[in-house]
């Protein structure tokens, strides 16, 4: 499974030594939010470019903002490699177009409370199918296990239609947690207290792998 930590619990003031402490992950997870879409303001282009610049990594950035399409260009780096957007949010149909224009993968996220039904008509457009096992918002919360029932039905979706998207999840990963996403079909776990707040965040990654 891939791993991606989500630098939300990071200490913000050592960011540069935070990123290096996760060079063993497979994708770094960017929680942009727009204090709208979510009661959450976290970070934006400015503090992205310069996590960009310094990361080995490619970026997994989920835009957790209303209006995605006007922030979108914004967070095109060279190693952006997946722009998530929500189902929940407006115009989805013009930012996927947007997202592949600007030759970035496409991931589209839905909440806790958003039947796979909604997003059925847009999986031939993505590249990823982002499950919040959380509301969206904040770090540290507990998991949702009963969204399993959404991995397992977006793995028989995927296979019926056979199309090709990573399914992730995020909120609330921990070593707890992570085996029953495995079991379910999950391909990309983002964690972010689980690994900021491990004695060791390389030890905590290798747990999760
Ligand atoms: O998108 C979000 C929260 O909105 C997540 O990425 C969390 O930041 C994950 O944090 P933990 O639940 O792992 O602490």
């Amino acid at each position: 499974m891939l791993i991606a930590p989500s630098i939300l619990t990071a200490n913000f003031a050592r960011l540069e030594e935070e990123l290096i402490k996760i060079e063993s992950a497979d994708k770094i997870h960017l929680d942009v939010m727009d204090g709208h879409f979510v009661p959450n303001i976290s970070f934006g282009p400015h503090i992205s470019r310069s996590i960009s610049k310094v990361s080995k990594l490619p970026l997994d950035i989920h835009l957790m903002v209303t209006d995605p399409l006007f922030w979108i260009d914004q967070f095109v780096f060279p190693n952006t490699e997946y722009l998530t957007i929500h189902i929940e949010a407006n115009h989805t149909e013009e930012s996927i177009k947007k997202i592949k224009q600007a030759n970035v993968k496409v991931g589209l996220s839905l909440k806790p409370k958003t039947k796979v039904y909604d997003i059925i008509p847009y999986l031939k457009d993505c590249d990823l199918v982002l499950v919040m096992t959380v509301e969206p918002g904040f770090g540290g919360q507990s998991f949702m296990e009963d969204m399993m029932d959404k991995v397992v039905e977006l793995v028989k979706i995927r296979k019926e239609k056979k199309l090709d998207f990573l399914i992730e999840v995020d909120g609330g990963i921990s070593d707890k947690t992570i085996d029953i996403c495995k079991k379910s079909g999950v391909d990309m776990a983002v964690a972010g207290s689980y690994v900021f707040n491990h004695k060791d965040p390389k030890d905590a990654i290798n747990s999760l792998k």
